[in-house]
């Protein structure tokens, strides 16, 4: 058990590098099952917990998997199981995306019901009725579901009731391997289904139209591994640019694709922060008092869910009220009971939060109620003063690769210490001790 210590005040100036994304990795992973030949090589792949989650389901199906160094290789010719059981699912609901995958190929898949989490219900309805569309039978039991289809899946129009980002991946792999041609109408647009669209056809799928609301695949015989780079996590990215923003600094997020942050980067520009983008990146410049914006977080190319809390932070720090509103899940404003320990104004009416800004933040011990949650919270905690102490750490492990030292390359001051150890009032540095233990600024263990 960890916390992160951070002391607020320090603006942040420099580059720092972000890592390949987490919600592609973990789909192109799934996907992977799908290689009936050869070993998929996927490079970027980014040492966290999520990433060796989904590592540890696809080797207890029998696939061979091989983590180094930000590169995984993965050989799925011989599968020897079919069920991905709750030990796996409970600790990350992407797991349920091989259930698409270990459908088409093998004709029958047991896999735990994932369950609600911290941001709401999050159902998966939609993904079975894609199933279902295919000639699947679903039966549901014991806190599991079972898919199983004579012969083949086959080719089915599917309109998904909600643009969910994992059930147009789940129906997407499953649709590769079908009988006939499918078309999921109102699909998700998320650059990561571009990105795992990218990664099946050329493991020799026929997926078209991705990025758009209406993608079309034509079923193959068979899939064979390739190699494959993930895209840049547009989600650590955005909360790199909050955390300079935040902090007044000027900072270069490398690897940032500005396309892919469009509505972040709009939001920074209408409080009066500086964007300029190149092709390697983003920099951010925030030299101007920031003012306050309305945010509504919606399906993508609108403003991503998965940055609400940590403009939420920054929101804190501006001039007027701000109006944040999250209609992608219904129960993901966990963090503002955490923001209200810092002294923040905030006050929550349904699914908008009122955010009265310019009230001075104060540090104090706030819990990670989930993964950006713990992010924002390291937000706050940049430009609050005094010391902030963010538990929960399990959460932002899932997301975030060596955070503390990412921030600390920056000039912040912020390390991370186990629980059983005092926390350090009044020096900036580790002290000998804590440095001979490997105390601050420890990194994920992977
Ligand atoms: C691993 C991954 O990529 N996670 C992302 C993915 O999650 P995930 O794929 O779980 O999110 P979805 O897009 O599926 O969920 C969006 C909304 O649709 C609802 N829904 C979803 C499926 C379904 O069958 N029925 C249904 O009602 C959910 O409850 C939610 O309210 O997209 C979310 C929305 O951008 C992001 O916050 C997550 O970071
Ligand atoms: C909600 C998130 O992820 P997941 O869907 O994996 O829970 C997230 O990345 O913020």
């Amino acid at each position: 058990m960890s916390k992160f210590i951070v002391r607020g005040g320090k603006r942040l100036t420099g580059s720092v590098k972000v890592s390949g994304a987490k919600n592609s990795v973990l789909p192109i992973i799934a996907a992977s099952l799908l290689g009936e030949e050869g070993e998929s090589v996927i490079f970027d792949a980014p040492p966290l917990d999520d990433v060796m989650t989904i590592i540890k389901v696809l080797e207890s199906l029998g696939a061979s998997v091989k983590y180094d160094n930000e590169v995984i290789h993965i050989n799925a010719q011989h599968l020897t199981s079919c069920e991905a059981p709750y030990e796996w699912v409970r600790k990350m609901r992407a797991s349920f995306l091989v259930m698409g995958p270990l459908l088409t190929r093998m004709g029958y898949t047991r896999i735990s019901l994932p369950g609600g989490c911290a941001i709401g219900t999050r159902p998966i309805d939609q993904h079975l009725k894609g199933f279902e569309a295919m000639g699947a039978e679903i039966n549901l039991g014991q806190g599991y579901i079972e898919a199983r289809t004579e012969g083949k899946l086959r080719g089915a129009k599917i309109y998904l009731d909600v643009a969910s980002v994992g059930a147009t991946e789940n129906i997407m792999m499953a649709a590769t391997l079908a009988e006939g041609t499918t078309v999921i109408e109102n699909a998700a647009k998320e650059p990561e289904i571009v990105d795992l669209a990218n990664y099946l056809n050329s493991m020799g799928a026929k997926v078209r139209g991705a990025g758009t609301g209406t993608v079309r695949i034509e079923g193959v015989e068979k899939l064979h591994g390739v190699k494959h780079t993930v895209i840049p996590d547009r989600v650590e990215a955005g909360t790199y640019m909050v955390a300079a923003a935040i902090t007044g600094g000027d900072v270069y997020v490398e690897g940032a694709i500005a396309d892919h942050l469009a509505p972040v980067i709009s939001k920074l520009e209408e409080m009066g922060v500086t964007i300029i983008p190149d092709e390697n990146g983003v920099r951010v410049i925030a030299d101007k008092p920031l003012k306050a914006v309305d945010v509504k977080t919606l399906p993508y190319p609108g403003f991503p869910t998965d940055m609400q809390s940590q403009m939420m932070a920054l929101l804190l720090v501006s001039e007027g009220t701000s109006v944040v509103t999250e209609t992608v899940f219904e129960n993901r404003f966990m963090h503002v009971e955490q923001f209200h320990l810092m002294n923040a104004d905030i006050k929550v009416d349904g699914r908008s939060a009122i955010i009265t800004g310019g009230v001075p933040l104060t540090g104090a011990k706030v819990t990670a109620t989930d993964l950006r949650a713990g992010a924002a919270l390291i937000c706050a905690g940049l430009v609050a003063e005094g010391t902030t102490e963010v538990s929960g750490t399990h959460h932002i492990d899932r997301g975030y690769v060596h955070l503390a030292e990412k921030l600390s390359g920056l000039g912040a001051d912020i390390w991370r210490v186990s629980v059983e150890e005092p926390v350090l009032e009044t020096s900036s540095e580790p002290s000998k001790e804590q440095n001979k233990k490997g105390l601050k600024i420890q990194t994920t263990t992977v």
